[in-house]
């Protein structure tokens, strides 16, 4: 592999709004039966929701016009009452019934909608180059297919059901407003410049503060939190005064920004109210004018004012959510960005992997501007050879297994895989020849069967005895069956959280679903003798059954069983031989064999 300077910090990229925007709208083009109810249930429900102020405008007309004035009570007035009144209801229960369907049809589209993004995503991220994914590192990856895809889920279902609504009544209350006489329109734009000023004030302190005071309620979190574990050391040193000090300070902190963000909102309001108050008076003021000059009836102006009122409950609601939507718009951002990635870039001049043989040729290795960590590493694997790596802790074992598999570029020497240089291999063909079971493996939130299969290219289908063999040779058809739906039982952190044993075994079976000619292993060290270390050789066993195997032995017994042990010692390669050649020959690994064993 040649060198390759390493980049400045880099960051996954972020679609613009217009991109997103564009992105969401191409999404839910691809329901075009559940998008176009969606739309027309959510306004028919606004649209209904106009006849009641509408009605009470004829109702006021009616009661005007009946012979000698209003005279509720007569026999007359009840006969010109009651169909208006059912008209009302009727409404009122319609609109009712068609936000509740609207609500649903929206998140069912939410839910499709976001289904595909979370697929694309997996797709993108998967084939995120090795080496971006280790200059940015992966905590970006993860929060965005973590909580980013969380927070768009919640807001599908929860938030812009609501949106949607508010947005529809708005427009068509104030279609109704213009429709029903436009001077009353325009009398109720008065409030306009109030609420203009109210917004331009509000809204650039609102975000300021609110993001202060989330910070200090987190900084209050973290001042508790800090002395609650080091409570043994807090109560060794006597210094409870000191950290009930910083705590107290941390909550008045949090307590008077709240307070603040508080106020500043009370104050917008009183500032929305002024502006419904004055745009309200205007329209009752031009309504009596124009009924006096006979220009509109009473029941007109009755309607209008009840129009206007309207209004002011969606516009509530756009701004109480205002901090939520941005919240929400910047997570779909963040995941659009990934989706659009460009793909990996494919070598100019592609070689193919061709059988089982690894080869390591001078690797030396420093991150960034540190010391240097590998000292020029030369090693073969045979195909079908099972080699161990053994060392100390900061020996270089992960390094190497890293550089091995294209996870890190190594600053200096080669890596051949099947025969080809490892750069010259498609990153896609990289996968299916070569897999890598790192310490940090990572159970996504789905269903079992998608994190089984995670690993095999989208669009390849994948047959459930395959996924149930993989699961039964790491050891994991007893866990299936517990499951309440076998394997399309949703796992993950939120759902149903796996045990790091089983998330490990789940990454063999991916190995195993793939079945790559080469398996580098580098799992994290799980207690010796234990049940879960146990569980944990015989999965790794099967892995390694009839492939070149690279594996870092952090339990010596998987040295033990090795065709062949490498001793890495700060970079370097001290030692080679099989088990019991190194123990004869009394050197390093003599040493960590008898440290290992307790033997010395
Ligand atoms: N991402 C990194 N950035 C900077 N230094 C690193 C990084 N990863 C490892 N190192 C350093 O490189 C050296 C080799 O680390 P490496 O993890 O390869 O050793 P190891 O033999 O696998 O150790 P262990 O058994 O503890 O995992 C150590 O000094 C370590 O501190």
């Amino acid at each position: 592999m040649t060198t390759t300077p390493t980049d400045g910090p880099e960051r996954l990229p972020v679609a613009t709004g217009r991109v997103t925007g564009r992105d969401l709208l191409a999404r839910c083009r691809r329901y075009p039966g559940t998008a176009l109810a969606a739309v027309l249930v959510a306004l028919a429900a606004s649209a209904c929701g106009l006849v009641a102020p509408w009605t009470l405008g004829v109702l006021v007309d009616r009661i005007d016009d009946l012979p000698g004035g209003p005279a509720p009570g007569t026999g007359d007035a009840v006969a010109g009452v009651l169909p208006l009144v059912a008209v009302m209801a009727g409404a009122a229960l319609a609109a009712g019934v068609l936000t509740w369907v609207g609500g649903v049809l929206i998140a069912r589209l939410g839910e499709r909608v976001l289904a595909d993004l979370r697929e694309d995503l997996m797709n993108r991220a998967v084939r995120i180059p090795p080496t971006t994914l280790e200059r940015i590192g992966a905590g970006d990856l993860l929060t965005r297919t973590g909580d980013d895809v969380k927070l768009v889920a919640a807001a599908f279902t929860g938030l812009i059901p609501l949106v949607v609504a508010a947005l529809f009544t708005l427009g068509l209350t104030l279609v109704g407003l213009g429709l029903l006489d436009w001077r009353l329109a325009l009398a109720g734009a008065t409030a306009l410049p109030v609420y203009v000023l109210a917004l331009r004030w509000y809204l650039p302190r609102a975000a300021a503060r609110y993001a202060q005071a989330r910070a200090a309620v987190s900084d209050r979190s973290q001042a508790m939190l800090g002395s609650l574990s080091g409570l043994p050391t807090v109560r060794a040193y006597g210094v409870h005064d000191e950290h009930l000090a910083a705590v107290r300070g941390g909550s008045e902190r949090a307590f008077a920004l709240s307070n603040g963000v508080f106020r500043m909102f009370s104050g917008w309001a009183g500032w929305m109210n002024r502006a419904e108050c004055i745009g309200l008076a205007a329209v009752l003021v031009v309504g009596f004018l124009l009924v006096r000059a006979d220009v509109v009836t009473v029941g007109a102006t009755t309607a209008a004012a009840l129009y206007f009122h309207r209004l002011f409950n969606p516009l509530a609601l756009l701004m109480v959510t205002f901090d939520d939507v941005q919240e929400a718009g910047v997570a779909l951002a963040r995941l659009v960005g990934v989706t659009r990635m460009a793909a990996a870039a494919v070598p100019v001049d592609p070689a193919t992997p061709v059988g089982g043989a690894l080869e390591l040729r001078e690797l030396t290795h420093r991150y960034g501007d540190g010391p240097p960590v590998l000292n020029g590493i030369s090693l073969t694997v045979a195909p079908g050879e099972r080699v161990a790596l053994v060392g100390a802790s900061g020996a270089g074992k992960t390094t190497v297994a890293a550089i091995a598999t294209g996870l890190v570029r190594a600053t200096g020497g080669r890596v051949t895989v099947g025969g080809a240089p490892l750069d010259r291999i498609a990153p896609d063909d990289v996968a299916r020849h070569i897999a890598l079971v790192s310490q940090e493996v990572h159970v996504f939130a789905g269903t079992v069967r998608d994190n089984v299969a995670l690993a095999v290219p989208a669009g390849t289908p994948v047959d459930d005895g395959r996924v149930e063999a993989a699961l039964a040779a790491v050891g994991l058809a007893g866990w299936v069956a517990t499951l309440p739906a076998g394997l399309d039982t949703v796992i993950g952190e939120t759902a149903h959280p796996v045990s790091p044993a089983v998330a490990q075994q789940i990454a063999l079976a991916r190995v195993l679903l793939m079945d790559p000619p080469i398996v580098v292993l580098d799992e994290a060290t799980a207690e010796a003798g234990s049940a879960g270390a146990r569980d944990l050789e015989d999965a790794a066993q099967a892995v390694v059954r009839g492939r070149t195997a690279l594996v870092v032995a952090h339990r010596l017994t998987q040295a033990a069983a090795a065709d062949r042990i490498v001793v890495l010692d700060r970079g370097s390669i001290v030692e080679q031989g099989s088990h019991d050649e190194l123990r004869g020959r009394g050197g390093r690994y003599a040493d960590l064999w008898a440290d290992w064993t307790g033997t010395r």
